[in-house]
């Protein structure tokens, strides 16, 4: 069984000042738990975060560009956040879907590049709310994954975040979160073949401290993707000790 992931995606928080502010609060109060702990930052704040976090607590970005270099202007790539000590890098956080118009190709583009430059990519995937009243999330969002990963190498974390439960308190049941996760096990061992089962399956959708012990005790699931209970250290460690 791989060990727990608890990623931390702050999305559009904290300057580097309220960054250190944060890893140094985090220093005080961490106590060594049994998940990894990894903080996906805005790129910004990472050179500051990785001068003041926590020995063990990796860092990772929220998104990379698909190129390698060049006249992109805006863009981060993937050598760039290799260099300030990325371990991680989000890939087709529905945010970016969305609100950016990626695409399962662009997710694979960017999943390919990190993982030439070293990062290891969190593939989101999962379904909107219409999808789920149909009942259609297991195919809906094995057909976004299959997309996601093409060409992509098993040495990849994949998030199952069901749109619908993103920052609205609406949680996944953990039977929801499992359902989800062990067809996306299937769907990796059939593509990874025995690779598959070292392969993190994280959930994300209003996880805290008092529902992540039971999602994450789920066969299938190694963890959680966290937005809104990540801005505030307690609630960090919270999480972390629930994980012990
Ligand atoms: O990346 C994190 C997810 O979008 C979940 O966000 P949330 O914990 O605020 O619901």
């Amino acid at each position: 069984m791989p060990q727990n992931l608890l990623a931390l995606n702050w999305k559009m928080n904290k300057t580097p000042a309220e960054a250190r502010a944060w890893a140094e609060e985090l220093r005080e109060k961490l106590e060594p738990g049994e998940a990894e702990l990894a903080v996906m930052a805005p790129s910004i704040t990472l050179p500051s975060l990785a001068a003041h976090l926590p020995p063990g607590v990796a860092l990772g970005a929220q998104d990379v560009s698909k190129h390698e270099s060049g006249a992109y202007t805006g863009e981060i790539s993937a050598a760039m956040l290799v260099d300030v000590g990325a371990k991680y890098v989000v890939v087709g956080h529905s945010e970016r879907r969305e609100y950016h118009g990626e695409t399962d190709a662009d997710v694979a583009a960017k999943a390919k590049q990190a993982q030439a430059n070293g990062l290891i990519p969190i593939v989101c995937v999962g379904e909107g709310l219409d999808v789920r009243e149909k009942g259609e999330q297991v195919a809906y969002t094995l057909k976004q994954l299959e997309g996601s990963l093409s060409g992509v190498g098993p040495d990849v974390v994949v998030a199952y975040e069901p749109v619908w439960a993103i920052g609205t308190g609406k949680t996944a049941t953990a039977d929801d979160a499992e359902e989800l996760a062990a067809a996306i096990r299937d769907a990796l061992t059939e593509r990874y073949g025995s690779d598959a089962d070292g392969i993190r399956i994280l959930y994300g959708g209003s996880v805290k401290a008092d529902n992540i012990a039971s999602i994450c005790g789920q066969p299938n699931v190694n963890g959680a993707l966290v937005g809104g209970a990540s801005l505030k250290v307690p609630d960090v460690v919270g999480m972390n000790d629930a994980l012990k």
